[in-house]
């Protein structure tokens, strides 16, 4: 094509498609001298030339119709007269929620205006952020050769040594044979890992802002350019939070049982909606009469002829057949549309979460008023609703959700209650089974098997608790020659801090390509892209069943689950829901493991392509700590976790760049080889009650190729990637 005169970028997606459309049959691609990829070609351009002609006229006539309203709105100013008024207060509350929202302006601001001061953290020259992440470091090598960092060479690579001195295991047993020891005794020795690209797909939660949001849950302490949220109004205690109904506790607008919504106007109207417990909406027009004390009553019917009058004449409508209760049924129509998109759902005692106190009682009809009665939706019914729509045949996951309970969303699966408060709007908490372990959708080659532990790869001849033995177990050899946790149940500094560094600067670490990523090929496009790179990993490997000691040894604390007191609940800064602690935490604890459907990468590409909201998909996580070890994975061993349907707490832990307070470390329990492991979340520094958690998902907000946006980020830290800062990506790009 390069001889036609046609660039290889317009080629390379048209014969991608036309392999697809000619079932790899190359040879009807080849016939008459690539005619059918020409013309192809040729029509595409011919198509996107027609869509650009398109987008030209429809801006036109946007203009157009803007113009009109402009001139219209002149019209009725002129007419109406009203005189200036102050701001409204609704208004003004609402201006003050968007100021504290992280507008445009403020993630994309220079870092250095109008930072609120903030303790600078300690960093160290290398680990100063740049602006790339390390899916941006393997995007930037796109279409090259892979390279390895640190003199790590293509996947024949065996063992290399990373910056801390640790051996990296390139090439590993797949556990299907038992493991012989690789690693002398006391030698130190890191099994092989690399930090993942966390294959997560995103979604832009829904920023609904609500003028009840009056109570700022403690959020992660702003350490940024963005400002703060301003509705400091109360501080929430852990107990408070836990304690039933604390939805209208502190909520002075719910407790004088305000109607939903007001829109004041002192001079001439009032617009009120209001709902009833019984399911009726009200919109109320009330007219302030003052001056006008011989008002006769007017009825409806010449009420309305008189304002289709008006409007004919002076809001230049120009349909005859205008009719002014036609204008209200739209209008109620509207309101139910917005009402249906955030109905609250029903928590455990089958309330919807904003609370039904907070709604006025009213009459089912007033005279003179504008009532259009139609029951609210519940929750079930907005369950339903969504499932119908819904075409994904893929699991039942897709066609079954469960209602969270509010009060412990974990349904008494793990050994703490994790309970869900909201109290910032009116969203629904969103509803997902809950599991407290993986489960395999269906293909995944996820085995169990006693017999593929060797003895090697357990410490059968121990007692008691290894942690407390004068010598090192053989599991605790395969986690870097030590325990990796201290008696205490923490990981150790050193491993912390080493997976913090690669996970905040994985390009210094070692990046391995596949030959074949399993990523690019379940994608089934015909031809498979070059890998575009996985981190290495150090794995922690815990004691389990085959192993001597009890469960009370130090060892195994990820598989004992949750144990700290966690809570879920609506962020202020406008990241959809996220997770926090109630209780103060050290540096180095074991939070949550990230739990959901095992899935292969293929099922996972099949089921987002099939989804009819692809937007949902925000929660996968590859399992590819451990791609590197072998030189090709079959699809079934090429793993990922999906949280959508089925999750845990993990499912609402917010992305941070760079200072999250979560670092994801993997976890051999169950597999000695790497292909199923445990994504397990500690803390990266001691975090305070009500802090939020976070973690860096590591995405490139600047890959355009991803098949899903990533979403505009408000993690709030300064080191916020997502804040377009040329001179650090050049800097990176050295
Ligand atoms: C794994 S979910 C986290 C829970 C999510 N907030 C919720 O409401 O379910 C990932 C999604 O949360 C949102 N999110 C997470 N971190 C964010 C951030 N820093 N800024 C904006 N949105 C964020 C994005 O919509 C993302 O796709």
């Amino acid at each position: 094509m390069r001889e036609l005169g046609i660039p290889e970028e317009k080629t390379k997606p048209v014969l991608k498609n036309l392999l697809k459309i000619y079932e790899k049959n190359w040879e009807l691609i080849e016939e008459e001298n690539y005619r059918a990829l020409a013309d192809a070609i040729f029509d595409s351009e011919e198509t996107e030339a027609a869509e650009q002609k398109k987008k030209h006229d429809i801006a036109e006539s946007e203009a157009a119709e803007q113009k009109k309203k402009l001139e219209l709105m002149k019209v009725l100013e002129e007419e109406t007269q009203i005189p200036e008024e102050p701001e409204r207060p609704l208004k003004r509350l609402r201006l003050r929620h968007q100021e504290g929202q992280p507008s445009p302006s403020c993630t994309n601001s220079n870092p250095n205006s109008s930072i609120t001061p903030l303790k600078k953290p300690k960093l160290e020259i290398d680990d100063i952020p740049y602006a790339i992440p390390k899916s941006q470091s393997q995007s930037r090598n796109k279409g090259k050769q892979p390279v390895l960092d640190n003199n790590v060479g293509h996947e024949a690579q065996t063992d290399v040594t990373n910056e801390s001195g640790i051996r990296l295991r390139h090439k590993r047993d797949k556990g299907k044979e038992p493991l012989l020891p690789q690693i002398g005794n006391g030698e130190k020795r890191s099994v092989s890992d690399r930090p993942s690209s966390h294959g997560v797909r995103f979604k832009e939660p829904k920023i609904k802002q609500s003028p009840l949001a009056l109570i700022k849950p403690k959020d992660e302490p702003l350490t940024d350019d963005t400002s703060p949220v301003v509705a400091p109004l109360a501080v929430i205690r852990p107990e408070s939070l836990t304690n039933g109904d604390s939805s209208t506790k502190n909520d002075p607008v719910k407790e004088a049982g305000q109607p939903l919504a007001r829109v004041p106007d002192e001079s001439t109207a009032k617009l009120d909606i209001a709902s009833s417990s019984s399911g009726e909406i009200k919109i109320s027009l009330t007219c302030n009469s003052v001056g006008k004390p011989n008002l006769s009553n007017k009825d409806v019917d010449s009420l309305l002829k008189t304002m289709e009058d008006k409007c004919l004449k002076s809001y230049k409508i120009t349909d005859p057949n205008f009719s002014m209760k036609k204008l209200m049924k739209d209008m109620c129509e509207c309101l139910l549309d917005t009402k249906t998109a955030s109905t609250p759902p029903k928590n455990s005692s089958g309330r919807c979460c904003a609370s039904d106190s907070d709604i006025k009682d009213m009459p089912s009809n007033t005279n003179g008023s504008v009532n259009e009665s139609q029951p609210e939706d519940d929750c079930e019914n907005d369950e339903q609703n969504d499932e119908n729509t819904e075409s994904n045949n893929q699991s039942n996951a897709d066609v079954t959700r469960s209602t969270p309970d509010v009060d412990d969303i974990a349904k008494g699966q793990e050994s703490v209650v994790i309970s869900l408060v909201n109290e910032v709007n009116n969203e629904c908490p969103p509803s997902f089974h809950y599991i407290p372990q993986n489960v395999v959708f269906q293909n995944a080659y996820v085995n169990f098997s006693l017999a593929r532990i060797s003895d090697d790869n357990c410490c059968s001849t121990c007692f008691g608790d290894c942690l407390t033995s004068s010598s090192v177990c053989a599991c605790a050899l395969q986690s870097g020659g030590e325990f990796a946790y201290t008696k205490e149940g923490l990981v150790k500094e050193k491993l912390l801090d080493e997976c913090i560094k690669m996970n905040r600067n994985p390009q210094k670490h070692c990046l391995f390509y596949c030959k074949e990523c399993p990523l690019e090929r379940s994608k089934n496009e015909g031809i498979t892209e070059p890998c575009k790179g996985h981190s290495v990993r150090s794995f922690i490997k815990e004691c389990w069943l085959k192993c001597g000691c009890n469960k009370q040894c130090g060892n195994r604390v990820v598989q004992r689950g949750i144990q700290r007191k966690l809570q879920v609940f609506m962020t202020p800064g406008g990241k959809g829901w996220g997770l926090r602690t109630l209780e103060d935490l050290p540096k180095g604890a074991f939070v949550c493991e990230y739990v959901g459907e095992v899935l292969t990468n293929a099922e996972l590409y099949d089921r987002v392509q099939k989804s009819s909201n692809k937007d949902e998909h925000a929660y996968p996580v590859n399992l590819d700590a451990d791609w590197g070890a072998e030189s090709e994975l079959k699809d079934e061993e090429a793993l990922c976790l999906d949280a959508t349907y089925y999750g845990n707490v993990a499912r609402f832990i917010n992305h941070r760049c760079w200072d999250s307070t979560l670092v994801e470390i993997p976890v051999e329990v169950e597999n000695p080889d790497h292909h199923y492991y445990h994504l397990a979340f500690f803390t990266t520094r001691k975090v305070k009650a009500l802090e939020e958690l976070t973690w860096d998902y590591g995405i490139d907000f600047d890959d355009e190729t991803h098949p899903v946006k990533a979403f505009r980020c408000r993690c709030g830290s300064r080191f916020c990637r997502n804040n377009k800062r040329p001179n650090r990506h050049r800097r990176r790009r050295f």
